[in-house]
This record gives C-alpha cells, sequence and structure tokens, in this order.
C-alpha cells in the first residue's frame, strides 16, 4: 500500500473494533467479507478502528491541543483528557455503533458499513437522527482526514429522507468532491444494504487546521 498523502496514523495500536466480533449481524459480517474481498486487488483498504482518541501520553495531547486548539486548550482540564475515548466505540458489544471503513484512494471515497444498535433509539424502532449524524460524521471525517490530516467539520448539511430501521445495516457512501486549499468539500448519502432505500443525504465542508491561526 503506498502511503497515504496526509494520512494521520495514531501512534499507540489497541484492539482493532472494526474486524468481526459475535455481535455482529448475518447482513454486517456478509457485506465486512464482501469488502475484504475487494481489498485483494489492492482497489479497497481496510480502515482499522480504534476507542481512544489520536493520543495516548499526556504531552502528545497538550502539544497537539496547544498547537493547533490555543484557545480551547485555556479551558480544557488535561487529566480528565487522559480518559478520553472515541464515543461511537464505547458501547458494549452489538448495543451502540457497529461499523467498518473501507477507503478506494483511486475514486476518493470512503464507504462505511454500520449497524445502529439498540441504544441508539430515537423514535421507536428507528435510529436517532444524531447518531446518523455521528456516523456521517465519523464517514466524512476519515476521508477528509485520510486527504489533508488534521482537519475539522465546518458544516454539515442533512437532509434525512426516510426513517433508518433499529438494528438495520445500511452503507454510508462518501465522495471526496474538491479540496479548494484548506477546504475540503465531501458529500455523502445512506443507503439500504439492498441499496433500493436512500435514507439519507448530507453534504459536508471540513477546514484543514492551520497552527499558524488561532482557533
Ligand atoms: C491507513 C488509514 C489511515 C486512516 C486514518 C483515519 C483516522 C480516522 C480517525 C478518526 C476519524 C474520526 C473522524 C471524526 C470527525 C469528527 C470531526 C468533528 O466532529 S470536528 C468537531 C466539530 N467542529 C468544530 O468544532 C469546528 C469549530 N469551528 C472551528 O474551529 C473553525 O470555524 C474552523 C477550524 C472550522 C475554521 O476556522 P479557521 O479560522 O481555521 O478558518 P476560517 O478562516 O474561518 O475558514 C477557512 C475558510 O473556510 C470557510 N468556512 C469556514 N467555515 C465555514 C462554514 N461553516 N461554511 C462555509 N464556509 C466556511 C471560510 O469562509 C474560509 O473561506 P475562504 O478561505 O475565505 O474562502
Amino acid at each position: 500500500m503506498r502511503p497515504l498523502a496526509g494520512s494521520y496514523l495514531p501512534e499507540f495500536f489497541h484492539e482493532d473494533h472494526s474486524l468481526p466480533k459475535p455481535s455482529w449481524s448475518k447482513d454486517m459480517r456478509l457485506l465486512f467479507d464482501q469488502f475484504m474481498k475487494k481489498c485483494e486487488d489492492g482497489s479497497w483498504i481496510h480502515l482499522p478502528s480504534y476507542n481512544y482518541t489520536l493520543f495516548q501520553r499526556s504531552q502528545d495531547i497538550s502539544a497537539f491541543i496547544h498547537a493547533y486548539l490555543p484557545t480551547a486548550s485555556k479551558l480544557i482540564n488535561e487529566e480528565k483528557l487522559l480518559q478520553a475515548k472515541i464515543f461511537t466505540r464505547n458501547f458494549e458489544d452489538g448495543l451502540g455503533f457497529e461499523y467498518v471503513m473501507f477507503y478506494n484512494d483511486v475514486e476518493k471515497r470512503v464507504v462505511c458499513v454500520f449497524e445502529g444498535g439498540p441504544y441508539l433509539q430515537g423514535m421507536p424502532g428507528c435510529l436517532h437522527g444524531g447518531a446518523i449524524a455521528t456516523m456521517i460524521d465519523a464517514t466524512v471525517g476519515t476521508s477528509a482526514m485520510i486527504a489533508e490530516g488534521i482537519v475539522m467539520t465546518a458544516n454539515l448539511n442533512i437532509n434525512f429522507k426516510r426513517p433508518v430501521p433499529l438494528c438495520s445495516v445500511v452503507l454510508i457512501n462518501s465522495q471526496l468532491d474538491k479540496i479548494e486549499g484548506r477546504k475540503l468539500f465531501i458529500s455523502c448519502n445512506v443507503q439500504s444494504v439492498d441499496e433500493k432505500t436512500l435514507y439519507t443525504e448530507a453534504t459536508s465542508l471540513f477546514i484543514k487546521l492551520d497552527p499558524e491561526k488561532q482557533v
């Protein structure tokens, strides 16, 4: 695999949460296997996923925040930061966000296979809109990070077109449309596994963080 331009890899590796678990549904496992097959010729890449944030050492967190988020750094309790974890990866297996992402470098696409568990309910029997938004943000955010490294979501515009059934598997398809200076434009849709139902459409704007600027 050639190095991904601007990609950021965490320094410490723990358990990869994007691998099959007994709690995964049959659909989830099937799609995982299909995408892993597509990875064999190198056109797609399986993206590992961990439950911690970018850094594990306090001095690394501190250096990052002071460099990229100096305004926020004044309000952050660095001791508490050591307990920080990625919120999509901290439910018990099968109850919250179960997902795995794949990346196609030629097409600049990230696809996320996602199953929202019973703790993500909004309307009865349906996935909470915030949970959908979270996974869209994570998917387009991954695409932006692969392209340009340290980025933040500036705008996320979502149209919820059909309710997503709780505990069903969906495909989140994201596409990097263009990069203009520090701005990355990424679009996205959420579909049923059989691609017959378009649940959600979204567009996003990510900004590459500039350490010279005081954010
Ligand atoms: C082997 C594989 C490796 C794979 C590696 C993958 C690892 C994956 C790991 C984990 C992935 C997880 C991914 C999760 C993702 C989650 C991300 C979030 O949730 S981020 C939290 C929510 N977002 C905020 O809190 C931002 C708050 N906003 C800000 O801090 C600033 O507004 C910021 C940084 C976004 C921009 O501020 P400025 O000062 O740097 O830049 P200015 O000058 O304001 O804007 C730059 C340009 O962008 C336009 N712009 C900015 N905001 C805009 C907006 N909302 N709408 C339209 N244009 C906007 C401006 O007009 C300007 O444009 P002109 O250069 O003049 O053309």
